[in-house]
């Protein structure tokens, strides 16, 4: 037994070769983040993933300010996430705003809340968003305006608001929803994805700009979520081409997504998924993304050309559902 292993002479500057890269990825991966006493911010924040983010965020302590429109809605948000708080400490401020406003506005509104918490914003959570759907020529190119606007600026205004205090504090954390249509594009998608792509070239830029001042990115891609915005796009009509291809990575409720998202800032993931298909999927879409720790990247490097292969079938399987329903 013991001869065998020692003639494979070559099986020594693998496994040293292996030790010095798992040690390396160990000592270089960002410590793990605590929410406890965090000020994290969260649009979209009175419904679907965002709500769900902050309530994952004030169940491990932190204070949470929500972010979004609707007064009313905002309101009933801020009830459900104070019944989660687990210290008298924490706070929950609420701020009525429209992302897409004027940089002044949002700076001003966030300040506020940054006022009441009594702490400048830690994470910023960006998951006011929403989609349309349907087939390319019935979209007017007003509503891909719409969707680069919300989906895209909406998430880059808030995080001008927050970044030089992040600087200043030398630490910080940005997530950017995103979505699975944002690493494939799927019929129907055409306005929806572009935005969802949007964001993870403006991340992977603004990424080398921060992190210099130890502030990270992550870019979230949930499959289908059962919120009250996927609700609506279902009921707007949605082409059945979209419906069947969505279903391969399946239905999710918003707090599981929610759960991958905080454990994902937690554990330093540069892109987060949720399920064993967004799993893949992510490993696939990795390319030139930048990582926290060594390890996403390696592992990514593994399963990537497996993901390809895969989704290669996946794609003849689209194909034929197009081809049925055209
Ligand atoms: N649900 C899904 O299947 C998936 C969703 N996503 C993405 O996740 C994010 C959240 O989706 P979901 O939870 O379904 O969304 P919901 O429609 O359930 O909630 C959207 C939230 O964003 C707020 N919002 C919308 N527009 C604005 C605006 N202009 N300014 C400020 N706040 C705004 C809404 O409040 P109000 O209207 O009061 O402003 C609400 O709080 C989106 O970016 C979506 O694209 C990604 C993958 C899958
Ligand atoms: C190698 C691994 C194979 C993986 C298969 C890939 C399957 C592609 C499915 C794409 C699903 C897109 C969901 C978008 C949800 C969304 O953003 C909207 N619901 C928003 O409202």
């Amino acid at each position: 037994m013991l001869d065998s292993i020692l003639e494979s002479y070559w099986l020594f500057p693998l496994v040293l070769f292996a030790s010095v890269l798992l040690l390396y990825s160990y000592l270089t991966a960002i410590p793990k983040y605590s929410f406890a006493g965090k000020h994290v911010a969260i649009t979209g924040g009175s419904s679907g993933i965002g709500l769900s983010v902050a309530v994952a965020a004030i169940q491990r302590g932190a204070h949470v300010t929500l972010i979004a429109r609707n007064r009313d809605k905002l309101e009933m948000a801020r009830e459900q996430v104070l019944d989660h708080t687990i210290n008298d400490e924490q706070r929950v401020a609420v701020c009525s705003l429209n992302v897409k406003d004027d940089l002044q506005i949002v700076r001003g509104s966030i300040q506020e809340a940054e006022d009441y918490i009594g702490k400048c914003v830690d994470v910023l959570v960006n998951c006011a968003g929403t989609s349309v759907c349907g087939c390319f020529e019935d979209i007017p190119p007003s509503q891909f305006e719409d969707m680069m606007n919300l989906n895209f600026m909406g998430s880059v205004i808030p995080t001008q608001c927050v970044v030089a205090n992040m600087k200043r504090q030398k630490s910080g954390r940005i997530v950017f929803c995103s979505s699975q249509a944002g690493q494939i594009g799927i019929f129907g998608y055409t306005a929806y994805s572009a935005s969802k792509y949007a964001l993870r070239g403006f991340s992977e830029a603004l990424q080398m700009e921060l992190r210099p001042h130890n502030i990270y990115l992550h870019v979230a891609y949930p499959p289908d979520t059962d919120t009250p915005g996927y609700k609506e796009e279902m009921a707007v009509g949605k082409p059945k081409e979209t419906i069947t291809i969505s279903e391969t990575s399946g239905l999710f409720s918003p707090d599981r997504v929610a759960e991958d998202i905080i454990c994902g800032v937690e554990n330093g993931k540069y892109s987060i998924s949720t399920g064993v298909e967004g799993w893949l999927l992510s490993q696939t879409c990795a390319g030139t993304e930048p990582v926290h720790a060594m390890m996403h990247g390696l592992l990514q490097a593994l399963i990537a050309p497996l993901g390809r292969i895969i989704i290669l079938f996946n794609h003849r399987q689209f194909a034929k559902i197009c081809k049925d329903n055209a």
